[in-house]
């Protein structure tokens, strides 16, 4: 059997992003016919990594939403798949803009880490139990946005930066606590850092937040390695969470939360959107029973109804002002 060409795969330059691809770096040449403990040199002639440097790597010391969005951790990755350099990335689905640019797709989505925020302090255990006005460290509107919808007391400090850098301020004592996606801590080997975790039915995690997603061009979705790194009960959970995104016309502008979890062939889903300072909370609570057709597309359905619901009632109240 001749060996299909290899897939290259774009892969940003921090930590976080370097231990992602790399967990599917693996699997991908599995997938490609690497053996069973192929070594790193195996694996790399099977799927080898193309180091990409993004907008959003060089900036670090700006609110993301003033200098552009989402779109800042992918612009530069996305061109050079259009241009042919790389077959496919792997991304945080949760960092991926509601609509991509023409000719590319998400492709694949694997199984989903934990979900949940973590909350890490030296102060206490957890968010509840921090002291009158102490200082939460966060860049995410959605964190700042719950966190003072249950303590408007807390004073939110700006914590910009990837997860080495956001933990460093905590220790140099710029917060009293941070909240970071438990997801990217475990990838890390940083579990161990988390104090305790936020509710996620209570304050439901940005939509895709621990699930990873490979996005490739729109030709390549029927490429049989695809299958094999795909998660049939990630993809149901995360179309219904991406639906309520693009209902809401998601941005860094939007505090949202989504949690969609599947139990059989039932789908539950909480989608909400809240005030920049927490002050107003709107939610929708749904569920469905999904036929065995177009399980992704009735979730996405589901999720694209939840959200245009708090759309609707939100208003521009959950808007950002410009
Ligand atoms: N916005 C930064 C970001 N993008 C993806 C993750 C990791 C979480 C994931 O897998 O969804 C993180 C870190 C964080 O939010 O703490």
């Amino acid at each position: 059997m001749s060996r299909q060409p290899p897939i290259r795969i774009g892969a940003r330059g921090s930590k976080l992003s370097l231990a992602q691809s790399g967990l599917m770096q693996a699997r991908i040449a599995a997938a490609l016919g690497a053996p069973a403990g192929a070594s790193k040199e195996e694996i790399e002639a099977f799927a080898p990594l193309i180091p990409i440097v993004t907008s959003g790597d060089r900036i670090q010391d700006r609110r993301l939403m003033e200098i552009g969005g989402k779109g800042l951790f992918t612009k530069e990755i996305e061109e050079a798949l259009l241009d042919g350099r790389i077959d496919c990335a792997v991304h945080s689905l949760k960092d991926m803009p509601a609509e991509l640019p023409p000719g590319l797709v998400l492709a694949a989505t694997p199984e989903r880490e934990d979900p949940r925020d973590a909350f890490i302090s030296h102060v206490c255990e957890r968010l509840e139990d921090l002291p009158k006005g102490a200082r939460l460290g966060t860049a995410s509107l959605r964190r700042q946005a719950q966190a003072l919808h249950v303590r408007p007391d807390l004073e939110i400090v700006m914590l910009r930066g990837n997860v080495d850098t956001r933990l460093a301020k905590l220790e140099r004592g710029e917060a009293d606590a941070i909240l970071l996606a438990q997801s990217g801590l475990n990838r890390l080997g940083l579990g161990h850092l988390t104090k305790s975790w936020i509710d996620p039915d209570a304050c439901p995690p940005a939509p895709g937040q621990g699930a990873l997603v490979i996005e490739t061009r729109a030709e390549d979705i029927g490429a049989a390695w695809l299958d094999a790194v795909r998660c049939r009960p990630t993809t149901i959970a995360v179309a219904a969470e991406r639906g309520a995104l693009l209902a809401l016309e998601g941005s860094c502008r939007t505090a949202i939360g989504a949690r969609a979890t599947l139990d059989g062939a039932r789908l539950s889903m909480i989608v909400e959107a809240l005030t920049p300072n927490g002050a107003q909370r709107f939610r929708r609570h749904g569920e469905i029973t999904l036929s065995g057709g177009d399980d992704a597309g009735e979730a996405l359905a589901l999720g694209l109804k939840l959200g245009a619901e708090v759309r609707a009632e939100g208003g521009d109240a959950i808007l950002l002002p410009e």
